[in-house]
C-alpha cells in the first residue's frame, strides 16, 4: 500500500506500575535446574474438534483464531490440571526479527515467536468472562517457535492472514485442528501459577509451557510481521511486531516439570 508502514519497535503498552497482588505475573524465564521434576504431574489430554473452529481477527495485539466455546467439544484435562477446560482461542507472540519474539524463555534463551492455546476451566465457570478473574479459571499451553522447515500444518493459517491485516478485522476460518500446531511429545512440559501477558493481566492462568519446539519456515513467520497493528482508516501503519510481555520476577514461584 501507499502508506508508510514503520516497523518501530512498538511498545505493546505503557506497562502498568502495579497490578493488584502483581505477585504471579507473566511471561518469566524459565530456570530449567531449578524446575521442580513432579512425578504426579500426569500427561495432558487433549481433545480438539476442528468443526469448532470458527474465525480469525486481528485484535491489535496479535491475530487470534476463535472457536465455538459454547459446549464442551474442544477441551484440556490431566496434566497439572483438576478441572477441564474447554478451547477458546489460540494466537502468537513474535519479534521483528528471528532473535526474539517470544513471552517465556528457556534459562533466558527466547525464541522466534510462541503460540498460546486459551483454554477456561469449564466444570467450574459457565464462560471465559467468569473464569478469567479465578485463580484456576485458565490453563494456557505455550509452544515454542523455531525457523526451520515449513509447517505444513500452520500454511492454511498462513493462507488466511492477508485478509486481516489491519486491526479489527475478521475472517471466517473453518474445520481447522489445532493439535497440528503441538509438537509430537506433548509429555514434557514445565508447570506454573501464572498471569495474562496482555491487558487485563489478571493472575487467573496454570501455564503450560511444551520442553519440544516446532519448526516453521522462514517465510512463514514473515507473514505474520505482515499483520498490522493499526486499523486501516489510520493514517500511520504500524507492523504488527514485538508484540511480546516483558518478564517478570518469579516472586518465590516454583516451576515444576513434567520429566526429569
Ligand atoms: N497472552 S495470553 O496470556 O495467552 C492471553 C490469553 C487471553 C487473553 N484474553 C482473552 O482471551 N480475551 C477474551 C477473548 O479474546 C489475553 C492474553
Ligand atoms: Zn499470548
Amino acid at each position: 500500500s501507499s502508506k508508510l508502514v514503520l516497523s518501530q519497535v512498538h511498545p505493546m503498552w505503557q506497562e502498568p506500575l502495579a497490578i493488584p497482588g502483581g505477585d504471579r505475573q507473566s511471561p518469566i524465564d524459565i530456570v530449567v535446574r531449578k524446575s521442580i521434576f513432579d512425578p504426579q504431574l500426569r500427561p495432558l489430554k487433549v481433545q480438539y474438534d476442528p468443526r469448532t473452529c470458527q474465525q480469525i481477527w486481528n485484535n491489535g495485539y496479535s491475530f487470534l483464531v476463535e472457536y465455538d466455546d459454547t459446549t464442551d467439544k474442544s477441551t484440556l484435562k490431566g496434566g497439572p490440571l483438576e478441572d477441564q477446560f474447554r478451547l477458546c482461542q489460540f494466537h502468537f507472540h513474535w519479534g521483528e526479527n528471528n532473535t526474539w519474539g517470544s513471552e517465556h524463555s528457556i534459562d533466558r534463551r527466547l525464541y522466534p515467536a510462541e503460540l498460546h492455546l486459551v483454554h477456561w476451566n469449564s466444570d467450574k465457570y459457565s464462560l471465559f468472562e467468569e473464569a478469567v478473574i479465578e485463580d484456576n479459571g485458565l490453563a494456557v499451553i505455550a509452544v515454542f517457535l523455531k525457523i526451520g522447515k515449513r509447517h505444513e500444518g500452520l500454511q492454511k493459517l498462513v493462507g488466511a492472514l492477508p485478509a486481516v491485516r489491519h486491526k479489527d478485522s475478521v475472517v471466517e476460518f473453518t474445520k481447522f485442528d489445532p493439535a497440528h500446531l503441538l509438537p509430537e511429545n506433548i509429555d514434557d512440559y514445565w508447570t506454573y501459577a501464572g498471569s495474562l501477558t496482555t491487558p487485563p493481566l489478571t493472575e487467573a492462568v496454570t501455564w503450560i509451557v511444551m520442553k519440544q519446539h516446532i519448526e516453521v519456515s522462514h517465510d512463514q513467520l514473515a507473514v505474520f510481521r505482515s499483520l498490522l497493528f493499526t486499523s486501516a482508516e489510520e493514517q500511520l501503519q504500524r507492523s504488527m511486531v514485538n508484540n511480546f510481555r516483558v518478564q517478570q520476577v518469579l516472586k518465590g514461584r516454583t516451576v515444576r516439570s513434567s520429566f526429569t
